[in-house]
């Protein structure tokens, strides 16, 4: 390395201009004047050169008419410093003074890329020194690592970015040189954040809290707090509380501590924090003065852009709150020509510090959004995407997504009269961001498709289906493809060819599952129905007031269920409504298709699991109307009354009349045991059946869905088709609880729409394939008792987990089978995928290419498991992928 950088330097050394020669002359003579050749010289040569070095690269176009040259002349003092401490044997002090120089010269020239090569020459040679042992050695030692830092930042590698800032805040800490420390601590702490370091960029800030505490001046005590309540804000969604701190800044403010910088930092933290948190009120008491920032000159510090990003991100809120407010316009007109303004500035800065780059084009987008700009956003958004992954920066493509769709959000919330709350944005980013994510648009799917039109109608050929923007657009055979495909019909599609083992199927519908009661699955299941609730699942269900515990089981919960090709789920969640909230985020977050019910009680229990009549029909409201708020097509809200045992008529009128007004789905349960039934009906002693009990509130209708059926009378089978009730059949949860044998085929002959439900945790697997075969062996089980009902057979238990699960939840217009026109929601099969179950025996008996089509069906039902769900589709979107 050291050869390299000597050639360089000699070969530029060659074509130098006479303005480079006087200095060298300069340096020369001085050098001269040292002629004893002792290791003074060195040291001398060094220091007169990074003197040079720096002069000259801090030289600014209005004082020096041939900057390029004077920026070379730099360069090259810069290249024969390091030439020096290279072949001469130097001091510590006066290498990593040489090495900071050269990367301080290349940055300030704009051209981090080179000093790449810089950090290598100073690893090598710090390499070949001893440990440092003074403290002015240990100084510059921290000083190159600072210096490196600020490079690797400007390049854009974070992770060594982190490393670089360790070193040089472990040097600092050591040398109590806490000007430093406080220096790098807000940039490391952000950069930490965007790797999603979240526990060590919380250290760095108590750290710096700490380092404050010990400073004595009213100024630095409340920049930390400025700077506190500033990386709070970056930090955005990830922290708790930032109430405090903002609370901490306002007093800092009004007892009149802050000034010049710092009293910015404040006052435009707190404006956009009150902002963000809807309080308009305490939002204006900063508003004018936080404007008035915008037309000072900054010093183009990190901390300043970042600052005067937060200025924008703030203007860009206000105005979005202010749309629609005629007598605002003026403001509105004031504010946006500040926001272009400063929006204009940042751009330059933006480029040079990379990592900044994607926020930048965010704010572009988002203004371009506000004032009606949707291509520009468009494209402006897309590169704040594109940036962030370049830079493999999760956290920033998470923010520009989430930033994407918020500011669609407010503007379309405050057309109509609501704000949101800032928090809420995250929430609904993933949804409408789909669309401009989705990598493959146009795709095209050709081999092996099995789909039911009916119970008794199952397809399996060999052909096509393609998917538009996540709809089915077209369908047919092989060979009408081939023929499509010459005349270029799929020239814009993404082709997908199936190997001959692989086959697309519909994406599996669960029509019944609890998912708080998760954490129990495979426990607990040696009590009938009842005693079974009041052991182990409402205890376990209480749990979920929590709101953390309630977020992270139900983000395993969603994924486990995609990972098993559920691309449907009808949940019921907890009695909590934010509790279920989580629910709702986490199948917007992984992109499930779901129908999510927060549970309704009010009778009492041992547990106390259960709620006031009129709270609870409010609560269901308000869940409702947050659900809604989403504007996700494919998460709904349900009305869900638990059953008849824990709520009693004046809930179940109430929710009935809910439902009607929001039009929404109802789900419940019904005579699944007959300890529960018998219950029921002591407890409502003027109905005659169950099912009449949920008929006097108006439960029953098209749009409701009971789980289990295990032990309907003749009169309630036909009152339920009558009304239009469809049922979700749950034989695991049924057996396992010793519920009964439920008789699935006479249900469907009373011409009620069946579909399956896994019934966690009664039921012990998450799995529809499981399911599957559940189902059938029930059914079997009944004709071998004699039931004159035939047993259901794979193809038609195949058809109630997808096109039969689609028609229980009233979604069969959607989903359910490829239908054109339908959303494309699809499982691709790899029958012998690695590691799964099914072996392949060559030169088994030969089959025809339709038979062995079947048999790959076949071979998947009954012995199948998740590692054959080699991909997932919901609504044409890839959400799981292990080919
Ligand atoms: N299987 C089952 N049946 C119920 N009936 C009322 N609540 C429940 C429940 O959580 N699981």
């Amino acid at each position: 390395m050291s050869r390299r950088g000597h050639e360089l330097f000699e070969d530029e050394l060659d074509d130098f201009e006479p303005r480079y020669k006087e200095v060298k002359n300069w340096v020369e003579e001085l050098f001269e004047r040292k002629s004893d050749a002792d290791k003074v010289d060195q040291d001398i040569e060094i220091q007169l050169t990074k003197k040079q070095t720096l002069i000259l690269s801090t030289l600014v176009p209005d004082e020096v008419l041939l900057m390029d040259k004077d920026e070379r002349v730099a360069k090259m003092t810069a290249l024969r410093a390091m030439h020096i401490v290279q072949t001469e044997e130097c001091s510590v002090v006066n290498i990593c003074d040489t090495y900071c120089n050269a990367l301080q010269v290349v940055l300030d020239r704009g051209a981090p890329e080179a000093t790449a090569e810089i950090e290598q020459m100073a690893a090598h040679s710090l390499k070949k020194l001893p440990n440092p042992i003074q403290a002015d050695e240990l100084f510059a030692i921290g000083k190159l690592f600072m210096t490196s830092f600020r490079a690797r930042m400007a390049r854009g590698e974070l992770a060594p970015t982190v490393r670089a800032g360790f070193r040089a805040l472990t040097v600092s800490r050591f040398l109590l040189a806490e000007d430093v420390s406080l220096e790098l601590i807000p940039d490391l702490f952000y950069i930490l954040l965007t790797r999603r370091r979240i526990a060590e960029a919380v250290d760095i800030l108590q750290f710096a809290l700490r380092t404050g505490q010990d400073h004595m001046s009213y100024e630095s005590e409340t920049w930390y707090h400025a700077l506190c309540i500033d990386l709070i804000l970056d930090a955005g969604f990830q922290l708790v509380s930032p109430q405090d701190i903002s609370r901490f800044a306002e007093y800092s403010i009004s007892r009149g501590k802050s000034a010049g910088p710092s009293r910015r930092r404040l006052v435009v933290g707190l404006w956009t924090y009150w902002l963000r948190v809807d309080s308009e009120r305490r939002a204006k008491r900063f508003e004018s003065e936080s404007l008035s920032w915008a037309a000072h000159q900054d010093d183009g510090s990190m901390t300043t852009l970042l600052s005067a990003m937060r200025l924008a991100e703030g203007m860009l809120e206000s105005l979005a709150r202010k749309m629609d407010d005629l007598r605002k316009v003026v403001d509105l007109m004031e504010l946006r020509s500040i926001a272009d303004r400063e929006l204009a500035r940042l751009e330059n800065d933006a480029r040079v510090l990379r990592a900044l780059h994607p926020r930048w084009c965010l704010l572009r987008a988002n203004s371009c959004m506000l004032s009606g700009r949707l291509p520009a956003a468009n494209v402006f958004f897309n590169q704040a995407l594109e940036g962030a992954k370049k830079m493999n920066n999760r956290l920033e493509e998470a923010i520009a997504r989430a930033t994407n769709s918020n500011s669609v959000m407010w503007i379309q919330n405050a057309r109509k009269g609501h704000f949101l709350h800032w928090r809420e944005g995250e929430e609904y980013a993933l949804a409408s961001v789909r669309v401009v994510t989705m990598t493959d648009k146009n795709i095209v799917f050709v081999g092996i498709i099995a789909s039911s039109s009916s119970l008794d109608q199952l397809v399996i050929s060999s052909g096509y289906i393609a998917v538009q923007d996540g709809k089915i657009t077209k369908t047919g055979s092989s060979k009408e493809f081939d023929t499509l495909e010459k005349a270029g019909e799929f020239s814009n599609y993404k082709v997908i060819k199936l190997s001959r083992d692989q086959f697309i199927i519909p994406g599996f519908v669960d029509c019944h599952t609890h998912a708080p009661q998760f954490p129990n699955i495979g426990l607990g299941l040696d009590r009938p129905l009842l005693e079974w609730l009041a052991k182990y699942t409402f205890p376990l269900e209480k749990k979920y007031s929590d709101t953390d515990f309630a977020a992270k089981v139900y983000d395993q919960v969603v994924q486990r269920l995609l990972k098993n090709g559920t691309t449907t789920a009808c949940y019921f969640g907890s009695l909590h409504v934010d509790g279920t909230l989580e629910l709702v985020k986490s199948a917007v977050k992984h992109r499930q298709r779901a129908l999510i019910g927060k549970v309704s009680m009010n009778k009492e229990n041992d547990a106390g699991y259960y709620n006031d009549t009129k709270k609870e029909l409010e609560e269901v409201e308000t869940f409702i109307k947050k659900v809604l708020a989403y504007q996700n097509e494919l998460v709904e809200p349900v009305v869900t009354p638990r059953f008849a045992v824990s709520c009693d008529k004046e809930l179940m009128d109430g929710l009935a009349s809910i439902a009607k007004k929001y039009n929404c789905r109802i789900q419940s349960h019904i005579s699944e045991n007959l300890s529960e039934i018998e219950y029921v009906l002591e407890t409502n002693p003027k109905c005659t059946t169950y099912g009449d009990v949920y008929d006097e509130s108006g439960i029953l209708n098209e749009k409701c869905i009971m789980a289990h059926a295990v032990h309907l009378t003749d009169k309630e089978l036909s009152l339920l088709p009558k009304k239009g009730v469809s049922v979700a059949h749950c034989p695991a949860s049924n057996t396992r609880l010793k519920s009964g044998l439920c008789p699935v085929r006479r249900i469907i002959n009373a011409n009620i729409t069946v579909g399956l439900g896994t019934d966690v945790s009664g039921g012990d697997n998450a799995s529809i394939l499981d399911a599957i075969r559940r189902t059938m062996d029930v059914s079997m089980c009944l004709e071998m008792q004699g039931s004159p009902d035939c047993a259901l057979n794979w193809k038609e238990a195949f058809y109630l987990a997808t096109l039969g699960g689609a028609k229980a939840l009233n979604l069969h217009h959607k989903i359910g089978n490829f239908e054109v026109g339908k959303d494309f929601d699809a499982l691709l099969i790899d029958v012998y995928s690695m590691g799964g179950q099914i072996d392949k025996y060559e030169g088994a008996l030969p089959t025809t290419t339709d038979e062995y089509a079947v048999e790959l069906l076949q071979k998947f039902i009954f012995v199948g498991d998740d590692r054959n769900i080699a991909q997932v589709y919901v609504k044409g979107e890839k959400v799981k992928d292990i080919l």
